[in-house]
C-alpha cells in the first residue's frame, strides 16, 4: 500500500481510538491500533473489514496474545498488518511471536519492536519481520534513560542511521519526533515511515478530554509503560503529560505534508528519494539555533 506521508500516529491510547483508524484509514494515511483494548481487537479487524478498510492491530508477546493470533486464524480473518509492540523488542519473545503469526497468518505485513541496534533489526528481518520499528526510549513521555541508563533518547536519529544501514526491509524511526523538520532528517537517515506521539497528541480526534487551566486548553499524554496505562507502579518506564491544545488533525498532518514538500524541493527533487541523497553538517551545541516560532 502506498500512504500520503510517511508518518503514523503513535500506537497509544492517548494518541489513536477507532473512529481516528477508520478516519486516517479512509483519508490515505497509514494506521496502526493500539493494543490495550485486549478483547476487542479481533471484533476491530472485522469491522474494519466489514467497511472496506485495511486493518493494522498491535499485539504484545504474553500467552493470551498468542490466543488471539489462534482465533484470528481459525475465523480466517487476516488483519493486513500486525505490530509486535514491547519495550525490548530484540527479545526471543518476539522472535517466538514473529513466527508463529507467519506460520498462522498468511499474508500479514508484520512490523516488529522496538529495538535500537542493527542486530536487533537483523535479527527481528531474518525472524520474518517486513519492517522493523527503531526507537528505545526518545519518546516524549518516555521516562527508559532516566530509569534504565539505555536507550537511543538523544541520539535517535544517529540510531535510526546506523539502523537502517544493517536494514534489507523498511525501518519506522519512533518517538523524538519534535518538528516537522525531523520527519525530512529521519527520511534522509533511512527511515521510511516515521511514527509519532507527541506531535499528535492534543487534537479534537485524539482520546481524552480538553482540560482547561488558566484559561488555557490541553489534553493528556501518557506513556503506555506508565502507571495511568499499567493501572500499577509496576514496570513504569514512562509519565504523564499534559500538552496544548492543538484543534483538527487534519491541520496538523496537512502542515506536515506541506513542510515535507518544502523539504524535498530544498533537497532539489521530487520525490521522497530526494532526500536520501542529501549533504549535511552537524551542528554541535545547537537544537533550534533561536529560531522557534
Ligand atoms: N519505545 C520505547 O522506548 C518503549 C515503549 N514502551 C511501550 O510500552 C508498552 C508496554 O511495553 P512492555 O512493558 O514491554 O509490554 P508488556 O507489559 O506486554 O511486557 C512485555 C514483556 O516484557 C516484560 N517486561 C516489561 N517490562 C519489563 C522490565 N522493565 N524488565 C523486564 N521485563 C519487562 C514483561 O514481563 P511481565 O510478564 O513480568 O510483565 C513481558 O514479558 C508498549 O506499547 C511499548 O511500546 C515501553 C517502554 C519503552
Ligand atoms: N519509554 C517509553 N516509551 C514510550 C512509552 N509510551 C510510548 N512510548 C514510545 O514513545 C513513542 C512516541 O514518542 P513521541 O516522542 O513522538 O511522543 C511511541 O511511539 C512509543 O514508541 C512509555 O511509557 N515509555
Amino acid at each position: 500500500m502506498t500512504f500520503n506521508i510517511p508518518v503514523v500516529p503513535a500506537n497509544m491510547q492517548t494518541i489513536i481510538d477507532e473512529k481516528l483508524a477508520i478516519w486516517l484509514a479512509q483519508n490515505g494515511y497509514f494506521y496502526i491500533m493500539h493494543r490495550f483494548d485486549e478483547d476487542d481487537r479481533l471484533d476491530f479487524v472485522k469491522r474494519m473489514h466489514s467497511l472496506g478498510l485495511f486493518a493494522s492491530i498491535s499485539v504484545g508477546v504474553k500467552p493470551k496474545e498468542y490466543q488471539l493470533i489462534d482465533d484470528l486464524a481459525a475465523q480466517n480473518l487476516v488483519p493486513e498488518y500486525i505490530t509486535i509492540d514491547i519495550a525490548h523488542g530484540h527479545a526471543q519473545t518476539v522472535i517466538d511471536m514473529l513466527k508463529y503469526i507467519k506460520q498462522k497468518l498468511s499474508g500479514v505485513f508484520l512490523i516488529a519492536g522496538n529495538v535500537g541496534t542493527p542486530e536487533g533489526v537483523r535479527e527481528l528481518e531474518n525472524a520474518g519481520a517486513d519492517a522493523t520499528k527503531v526507537g528505545i526510549g526518545p519518546g516524549k513521555a518516555c521516562i527508559t534513560k532516566i530509569k534504565t541508563g539505555f536507550g537511543t533518547g538523544g541520539w535517535q536519529l544517529a540510531a535510526v542511521r546506523l539502523c537502517a544501514k544493517a536494514a534489507s526491509k523498511p525501518i519506522i524511526a519512533d518517538g523524538g519526533i519534535r518538528t516537522n523538520g525531523d520527519i525530512a532528517k529521519s527520511v534522509r537517515f533511512g527511515a521510511s515511515m516515521c511514527m509519532i506521539g507527541s506531535l499528535f497528541a492534543g487534537h479534537d480526534e485524539t482520546p481524552g478530554e480538553i482540560i482547561e487551566e488558566d484559561g488555557k486548553k490541553y489534553k493528556v499524554y501518557f506513556g503506555s509503560a506508565s502507571q495511568y496505562q499499567k493501572g500499577e507502579y509496576k514496570n513504569v518506564e514512562g509519565k504523564k503529560l499534559l500538552l496544548p491544545y492543538k484543534g483538527h488533525i487534519v491541520d496538523t498532518l496537512r502542515e506536515m505534508h506541506e513542510d515535507l514538500q518544502s523539504s524535498i524541493s530544498y533537497a532539489g527533487g521530487k520525490t521522497l528519494a530526494a532526500l536520501r541523497k542529501v549533504d549535511y553538517v552537524i551542528v554541535k551545541n545547537s537544537i533550534f539555533n533561536g529560531d522557534r516560532y
